[in-house]
């Protein structure tokens, strides 16, 4: 297990530091993603248009690039965005949704990966093995599974890609193609509500923002929504009271919390 101390400093730098976090995102799960952002401690901003994604980007401190609900003119301004946001050194956070599902994604996908330097790609296994070539499947934005090892299809996402792969699941693999963590929490009423997703990227560009090192950045970005994720579920009646309350609890949760209930384990 890694020391719960370290994804509990990020949580509190998110939280002293609350920065803001630049998304292109999808008109599915837009307002979840502003506010589970909010809920980390950081300050969200959704701004799409290709006139202004430079100067907007330039004030933030982390740029997630969601394909949920692509249109030619979002690609145009994810490259412009991404673009400004490597000259500025600023981690870029790519959110794969549901690539495999059509060539329009899995184009887009690629070349978003070709003309930017992404720092971490967040999807769910089939959208990993995709993107890794290994084999996955996807329909509509639902994983449809992988062949093959998870940690290996990781591994191989992230050395041909060149970024940190979070790929996640019951239980989540981060790895930076040599490092490889394994993140325990979470629940699975997270898998019956369509966003969460969405948010677990918010949450990781949250947590990049205050970060050098994006893998471990990632494993506790996603130990903390885990986390809420297990409190959430604790009263929850069904999936949109689970909804409310994972909400609630991750902007409730203590860094002390996550430095003793984190469970990160490096491979
Ligand atoms: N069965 C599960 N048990 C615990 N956590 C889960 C489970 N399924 C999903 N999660 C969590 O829910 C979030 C979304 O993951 P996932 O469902 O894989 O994404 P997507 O919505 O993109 O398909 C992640 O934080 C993941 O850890
Ligand atoms: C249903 C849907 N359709 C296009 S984007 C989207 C949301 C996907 O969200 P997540 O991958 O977080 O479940
Ligand atoms: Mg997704």
């Amino acid at each position: 297990m890694i020391n719960g101390a370290i994804p509990a400093g990020l949580l509190s730098a998110v939280r002293s530091e609350r920065p803001l976090v630049h998304h292109i995102t999808n008109s599915v799960t837009i307002n979840d993603c502003a506010n589970i952002t909010i809920c980390t401690g950081a300050a969200p901003v959704m701004a799409e248009a290709p006139e202004e994604v430079a100067g907007m980007v330039g004030a933030a401190g982390a740029l997630v690039l969601n394909i949920g609900t692509l249109s030619a003119t979002q690609v145009e301004a994810m490259l412009i965005a991404g673009r400004r946001a490597n000259e500025l050194g600023i981690p870029v956070v790519l959110d794969p949704v549901g690539v495999g599902a059509t060539r329009f994604r899995t184009e887009t996908a690629h070349r978003l990966l070709d003309a930017l330097a992404i720092a971490v790609v967040k999807g769910n296994a089939g959208e990993i093995g995709v993107l890794a070539g290994t084999g996955g499947s996807v329909r509509g934005v639902d994983s449809g599974g992988i062949m093959g090892d998870p940690v290996e299809t990781a591994r191989e996402c992230a050395r041909s890609t060149g970024t940190v792969v979070s790929m996640t699941g019951a239980v989540d693999v981060v790895t930076d193609g040599s490092r490889i963590y394994l993140v325990g929490n979470g629940n699975p009423m997270m898998d019956r509500l369509s966003g969460t997703g969405c948010m677990a990227s918010s949450v990781t560009a949250a947590f990049a923002a205050v970060a050098d090192d994006f893998a471990v950045a990632s494993a506790a970005a996603l130990a903390a929504f885990g986390l809420a994720g297990e409190r959430a579920a604790c009263g929850a009646r069904g999936p949109y009271s689970f909804r409310t309350a994972l909400f609630d609890e991750l902007a409730g949760l203590a860094p002390d919390d996550l430095a003793r209930e984190a469970r990160i384990e490096e491979r």
